[in-house]
């Protein structure tokens, strides 16, 4: 199954600027992408970039700028069959994690993420459209419902953590040794455990 992988290069993971300056950014949403497509290399499954501008990848890359909504929805309806959408920021997704997607015989697997997104999705109906944003868990379930689509739902905590805000690289650092653990060790990025929810902190020159 052909299985897109959206990337942002742009100005990629904003909401992690408490934490990491531009360069570091980029380079752990680099590793994220990478983390993830060494995990789908070990599917079955024939993995894409759907980017917003030209990357260096393993695997062949789709350019469009178009905002990511419109950009899967074009991806998908030049698929002729099922096909898949696995977030570039899952970090702590697994070979077995992502098997548990592709496993529902249904029209419409989602994988929702912490907070109502949607992490990954495999879509088999062809009139199935996707609306990121928001919860979009939610409407995603409310728009297969209106194509007559029936739904599998994967209660899978590796896909449901979205690398999105600080509070998530701790997830990284204890539960991963990949290219974003790596990454955010070099920027000196590690578990600070206090009272209370494990957190980051900076260490070394860096340190803020
Ligand atoms: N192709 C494409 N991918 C996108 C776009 N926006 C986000 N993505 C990717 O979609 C996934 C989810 O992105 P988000 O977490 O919503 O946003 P983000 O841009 O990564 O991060 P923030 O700047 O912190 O919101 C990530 O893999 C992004 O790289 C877009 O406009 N086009
Ligand atoms: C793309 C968006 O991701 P989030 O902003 O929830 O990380 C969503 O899953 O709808």
């Amino acid at each position: 199954m052909r299985v897109f992988v959206p990337f942002d290069a742009r100005d990629p993971k904003t909401r992690l600027a408490p934490v990491l300056d531009d360069d570091e950014r980029a380079a752990v949403a680099r590793a994220m992408r990478r983390d993830v497509l060494d995990a789908l290399a070990e599917t079955s499954h024939d993995p894409v970039v759907l980017a917003t501008e030209s990357v260096d990848a393993d695997v062949p890359v789709t350019v469009d700028a178009s905002p990511l909504t419109e950009a899967v929805n074009d991806a998908l309806a030049g698929v002729d069959g099922p096909a898949a959408v696995v977030m570039a920021d899952l970090a702590l997704a697994t070979p077995a994690a992502l098997d548990r997607l592709f496993a529902p015989d249904a029209d419409v697997v989602l994988a929702p993420g912490l907070g109502g997104g949607t992490n990954a999705l495999v879509a088999r109906h062809p009139d199935f459209r996707v609306d990121y944003h928001g919860v979009s868990y939610r409407d995603h379930r409310e728009a297969a419902a209106a194509v007559g689509a029936d739904v599998a739902t994967v209660d899978s905590f590796r896909l449901a953590v979205d690398v999105d805000d600080p509070a998530d690289l701790a997830e990284v650092l204890i539960h991963t040794d990949g290219h974003t653990a790596a990454a955010l060790r070099e920027a000196g990025v590690e578990l600070a455990v206090d009272e209370g929810r494990v957190a980051v902190s900076r260490s070394g020159e860096n340190g803020a």
